[in-house]
């Protein structure tokens, strides 16, 4: 049923830079440092790993040890010109993993690139803006039918590829286009704005993606954060949303060898978001309702939440490549719309499992 099942971890760096390519006087040329991050999503075959179930952690025990010489580095000693995407491209190169599908590079919680499985980059950035909002269309019992407000978070992916000019699509760039979107945005009620009179996220993006586009023609993705749980991403033909949940559960990996820790019970604080495919509803102005994929994941939920997940009914093993298939296969009768899941058993790190790649990555 899913396209592509891939390990995926992250890991982080500290490390100092300058960015000669950058125009005169841009900060960026002075010698600076960030705490970076890298994210690696790739097919584990068999036989890259030492037991089924190992695959998150041998990808990220290779993701360190590739990474161990820019930490604490100055990064223009290894790299000709060390910009987040040449970044993401020396980790694809050196890594030394079959498979990869995907390299992300965070050098801000608010900036990085993402290279997609041809390898393009596509820089992101993310803003924030508060409003209000209701939406006009829900039924009377509805909470988001009351006024009520956010403070939304918007990614914005752009493919740098499609450029005419080598870092065409820089970070400052992108704000400039974003300024007015924010000074239209921030601190209204979003109703009253002409495009945005059924506010969803969806709906949202769309405007977005609409008003960005004309200045922007490598725009490849818009993503808006509503709450820390819940978003939608649009890339001007299909919207995508998803929904984060938190359980805590305990595990323990069938196949490690004896003496390797992951064997014996442990426990994880895990992240999931469902991802859910779907057209627009166009009196609704979403996909389908947040809560009606609460709702309908919520016994699954209380099948995963505080419990032993080695005592779990048709569970294969206690890693998250098989949770996450188990999460699938149990979630798509109750949400058909369902095309991805991804599962972190650490921050960063965990499984995807989707229909296709298509969609952005999501930062950290
Ligand atoms: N597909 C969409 N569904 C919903 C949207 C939307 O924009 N697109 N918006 C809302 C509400 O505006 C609401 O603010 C968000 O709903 P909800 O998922 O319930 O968010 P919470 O973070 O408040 O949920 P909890 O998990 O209960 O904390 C509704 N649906």
């Amino acid at each position: 049923m899913c396209a592509a099942q891939l390990s995926v971890a992250t890991s982080g760096f500290e490390a100092a830079r300058q960015v000669a390519i950058l125009p005169e006087r841009h900060r960026s040329r002075r010698l600076h440092g960030h705490s970076f991050a890298a994210t690696v999503f790739a097919e584990m075959a068999n036989g890259a790993v030492s037991f089924p179930g190992a695959e998150v952690g041998t990808l990220s025990e290779r993701l360190e040890a590739c990474i161990a010489p820019l930490n604490y580095a100055f990064l223009n000693d290894h790299l000709e010109m060390p910009t987040d995407e040449n970044l993401a491209r020396w980790i694809w190169q050196r890594l030394g993993v079959r498979g990869i599908a995907r390299v992300a590079l965070q050098s801000t919680s608010g900036s990085g690139v993402d290279l997609d499985r041809g390898r393009a980059a596509h820089v992101w950035r993310r803003y924030r803006f508060q409003a209000a909002h209701r939406l006009p269309n829900v039924a009377a019992d509805h909470k988001c039918g009351r006024m009520h407000g956010h403070g939304f978070e918007v990614v914005i992916h752009a493919n740098q590829d499609l450029g005419a000019r080598h870092m065409s699509i820089d970070y400052d760039h992108l704000d400039e286009l974003w300024a007015p979107l924010h000074f239209e945005l921030n601190y209204h009620s979003l109703n009253e704005i002409e495009g945005l009179q059924n506010p969803t996220s969806e709906v949202i993006a769309a405007w977005i993606w609409r008003k960005l586009k004309v200045g922007l023609p490598e725009l490849s993705w818009v993503t808006v954060y509503e709450t820390a749980s819940c978003g939608a991403n649009f890339d001007g033909r299909e919207y995508r949303i998803w929904k984060e949940f938190s359980f805590d559960s305990a595990t323990a990996l069938r196949h490690a060898p004896q003496g390797n820790a992951r064997g014996g019970l442990h426990g994880h604080t895990y992240q999931l978001r469902l991802h859910m495919k779907a057209p627009l509803d166009e009196a609704m102005g979403w996909t389908i309702d947040f809560g009606d994929v609460k709702k309908n994941f919520d016994p699954i939920f209380k099948a995963l939440d505080h419990q032993p997940l080695t005592e779990m009914d048709g569970l294969r093993d206690g890693d998250t490549g098989s949770l996450a298939a188990w999460i699938f296969a149990q979630a798509r009768p109750k949400i058909p719309e369902l095309s991805r899941v991804d599962l972190y058993e650490t921050p960063g790190c965990g499984t995807l499992l989707a229909e296709s790649l298509a969609g952005p990555c999501m930062p950290v």
